[in-house]
């Protein structure tokens, strides 16, 4: 494949405190691709997937050096906006996280903070978001109930929709769907596939089912290194490392 990267991580190191969880970790993501990351608990998966949109500097003992590179300029620079990154890069987490407000406010919770107030703007955004995130014809008819009545896969493709409404390019999944039952997590699975036309994304997972059956490319990790990064088929058929042998095979994590 000879797409260009959309995302260039270069010798990526974070501490907590002393502790060193990335170990210069270099790896090119590609658009419209999903791209996996897995490796045993503890291994630094969500570490990485956060430092790609700065959520780790919420933490004060965190220190990172080497860079990030989105757009032609590392996210890392003082210059960037934290605030505006997170709308390009968004994150869906691994508990489904609504608001305590109706599904439509869940969705155009971001807009509102831009100041978009025109209704008919703000209820294409609704219909469009939803409709993204393979809900709409669940919800259409109680867009102002509480987000909350909703079970937690149809939450999981609201909070999915509320990413979405902001515009994003990269969508970051935080095991988005290892608290949900097989058959919501389906659903999400399936809302993923269709959102990597036009959309690129990241997600941390557990499930090396769940990685060999979405994913482009895969990367393996184990103690904060990058151990192996490929096509998925290549990472689960045919590793050229012996740890990631071991991993897919079950010996380890
Ligand atoms: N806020 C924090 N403060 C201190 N250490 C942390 C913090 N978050 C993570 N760590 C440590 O960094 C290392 C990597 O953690 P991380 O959560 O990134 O791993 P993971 O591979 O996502 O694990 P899991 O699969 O269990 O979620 C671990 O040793 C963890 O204890």
């Amino acid at each position: 494949m000879t797409k260009e990267p959309i995302l260039k991580i270069n010798d990526l190191s974070l501490y907590y405190a002393k502790k060193k969880a990335l170990n210069e970790i270099s790896m090119d993501v590609y658009p419209n691709e999903i791209t996996a990351l897995i490796g045993p608990s503890g291994c630094g998966k969500s570490t990485l997937l956060r430092s790609i949109n700065r959520m780790n500097d919420l933490i004060p003992i965190v220190s990172i050096t080497g860079e990030v590179i989105y757009k032609e300029k590392n996210i890392y620079s003082s210059k960037v906006d934290t605030v505006d990154l997170r709308k390009e890069i968004g994150m869906v987490f691994q508990q489904p996280n609504p608001f305590p407000f109706s599904i439509y406010e869940n969705v155009v919770y971001g807009l509102r903070l831009k100041g978009v107030k025109d209704k008919a703007v703000l209820d294409e955004v609704v219909e469009n978001s939803l409709k993204a995130a393979n809900i709409w014809d669940e919800v259409k008819d109680i867009l102002h109930s509480s987000a909350l009545g909703l079970s937690g896969g149809q939450q999981q493709r609201v909070c999915i929709a509320r990413v979405l409404a902001v515009n994003p390019e990269i969508i970051l999944m935080d095991e988005p769907t290892s608290a949900l039952d097989p058959i919501s997590a389906g659903r999400v699975e399936e809302t993923m596939l269709e959102l990597r036309k036009d959309y690129t994304i990241l997600i941390v997972t557990h499930s090396m089912q769940q990685a060999s059956r979405i994913s482009d490319r895969t990367a393996f990790m184990l103690n904060g290194d990058l151990i192996e990064y490929a096509n998925t088929k290549k990472i689960f058929l045919n590793p050229d490392k012996k740890e990631t042998e071991d991993y897919i095979a079950g010996r380890f994590g």
